[in-house]
């Protein structure tokens, strides 16, 4: 595969070696271009010849085929975590499900080699992503193709648990004839609080005032314009436990959100309470909804995921007769898993191409239209990172870095990681092994204990006015590129 150049700037360790004393501060000044918003553009480590993608979980077929078009592409499935581990030293890339823990020894394993994790579907809660980070990996993941099929499993189960549609079920085919034992609920006029009402969340509330619910929603992150399109009230976390008949999921698992169901949040709760879960298992105390079940506190549960997964045979949670449960199916129809696998394998060959990632997810997401006209920006500042380390000589002693930017952008509108990424990757490539990338960068300027100070500065917007900086204390006389003037100094 033929690199790029902006791809061999952004991501190729340099061949520099020399090594002289720094002084502990100087700063480059960059001039931006007049029109649109810049932002930072994700492009990996070219290769030479196909790169290598492990897909380690099933993914759709229609995937499959993009990523042969570009890449070898091995499916090995099941693999236990010492294999994974031995096989991502030969791999550019990782794709997964949520059955793959992707752990720091993963990346710790694959010697710099991999260049990107593609999570097939939305969660990615079982991606390390500091360890991804620190390695400069990137992550990506599918978020849109399995929304609808998420909300309509959290739909199936909601209805599927008012009616005891599984527990008759199951009743019929051990041969009885159980009519009044499996009464259920009604919905319709009930509350349902919706927690995290992102894509699958709003999906679900939609389709919940279909059915007569009055359904209210828990966020604190959800724009208030989002939940009035869908007719929904936003209230907060203490009042949707305290007023909803039903609650429904649909948060992610982070620190925050773990085990947010628990004995005290449970006692808030109303008597008799309903609990939808396609989330993940991890956001509820699984003890805890056991002790509320037996109480009677939650009359029924819905559980679609699970802290471990798979859980135990013997667990007494799925074995309690007032929960249903389904092995973790919500992405899974044939059109979302068709549409994920397209979803994540157009990412993760981008990403491979050293084009934008806009599912990226521990980088900076990307919109296209930006690219061409950072791109020269983008190589002049790694430039300048490398020409700054030569002038003011050295390397180890930098303590700090002052990037000037002048735009015709407001300063709020102007997004400058991936400038500040490739002037650290100038700084810091040559003067040590480290490779850098836009992934990596805030991170091994943290480690090397390197600041980076930025100010931006409004330029006149008219087409005659010169780009010219006012001039620092300390600037010396700028050296003029293209469009864009840079200033250098050292302390
Ligand atoms: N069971 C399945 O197969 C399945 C399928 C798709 C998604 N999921 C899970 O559902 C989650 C949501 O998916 P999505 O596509 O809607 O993601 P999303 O990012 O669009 O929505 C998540 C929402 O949760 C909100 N949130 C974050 N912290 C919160 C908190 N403490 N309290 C309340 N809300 C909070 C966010 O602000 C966001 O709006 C995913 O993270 C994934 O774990 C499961
Ligand atoms: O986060 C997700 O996208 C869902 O949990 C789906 O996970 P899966 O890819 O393992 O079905």
């Amino acid at each position: 595969m033929a690199a790029s150049a902006s791809s061999r700037l952004l991501s190729s360790p340099s061949s520099l070696s020399w090594k002289s004393p720094l002084p502990p501060a100087f700063g480059v000044a960059v001039a931006l271009p007049r029109s649109k918003r810049t932002v930072p553009r994700f492009v990996v480590l070219a290769m030479d010849g196909k790169p290598t993608v492990l897909v380690a979980e099933k993914l759709g077929e229609a995937g499959l085929n993009l990523l042969k078009e570009f890449a070898n592409v091995d499916c090995s499935y099941n693999l236990s975590p010492e294999e994974l581990c031995t096989k991502i030293s030969l791999c550019d890339a990782l794709i997964v499900r949520s059955g793959t823990k992707v752990s720091r020894e993963v990346f710790e394993s694959s010697s710099g080699r991999l260049k990107v994790v593609g999570r097939a579907g939305v969660g990615i809660d079982n991606v390390d992503l500091s360890a991804a980070t620190e390695h400069g990996c990137l992550v990506v993941n599918a978020p849109t193709a399995n929304t609808v099929a998420a909300a309509e499993h959290g739909i199936a189960l909601l209805t599927a648990m008012a009616r005891k549609v599984a527990q008759a079920d199951a009743s019929m085919k051990s041969g009885k004839w159980q009519r009044n034992k499996y009464v259920g609920v009604s919905l319709v006029g009930k509350t349902l609080a919706v927690m995290g009402f992102g894509k699958v969340g709003s999906e679900v509330a939609r389709r919940a005032k279909g059915l007569g619910m009055h359904v209210i929603a828990h966020d604190p992150y959800a724009p208030a314009d989002r939940a009035r399109a869908v007719g929904v009230e936003l209230v907060s976390f203490d009042e949707a436990l305290a007023t909803a008949d039903f609650i429904s999921l649909h948060m992610p698992l982070t620190p925050a959100t773990s085990k947010i169901l628990n004995d005290e949040t449970f006692a808030k709760m109303k008597k008799g309470v309903h609990i939808v879960n396609v989330a993940r298992g991890g956001v509820i105390d699984e003890a805890a909804l056991l002790k509320a079940l037996d109480a009677g506190i939650v009359a029924q549960a819905a559980l679609d995921v699970f802290t471990v997964e798979p859980p135990p045979k013997d667990s007494k949670l799925i074995q309690h007769e007032n929960v249903i449960a389904t092995p973790h199916l919500g992405a899974s129809t044939m059109e979302a898993q068709e549409g994920v696998a397209i979803e994540i394998a157009e990412a993760v060959v981008g990403a491979l191409k050293g084009e934008l990632a806009s599912t990226a997810v521990n980088a900076p997401m990307v919109p296209a239209e930006v690219l061409t006209e950072l791109k020269p920006f983008v190589q002049v500042a790694e430039k300048l990172g490398r020409l700054a380390v030569q002038l003011v000589a050295g390397g180890s002693g930098v303590k700090s870095i002052k990037v000037t930017y002048a735009s015709a952008r407001a300063p709020e509108d102007l997004d400058t990681r991936l400038l500040r990424a490739m002037i650290t990757k100038g700084l810091i490539e040559p003067i040590s092994s480290v490779f850098v990338n836009l992934v990596n960068a805030d991170f091994t300027a943290k480690q090397r204990g390197l600041q980076i100070i930025e100010e931006r500065i409004t330029l006149d917007s008219s087409p005659e006015s010169p780009l010219e900086f006012s001039p620092g204390s300390d600037c010396q006389r700028g050296i003029k590129i293209c469009q864009c003037h840079f200033r250098v100094w050292g302390g």
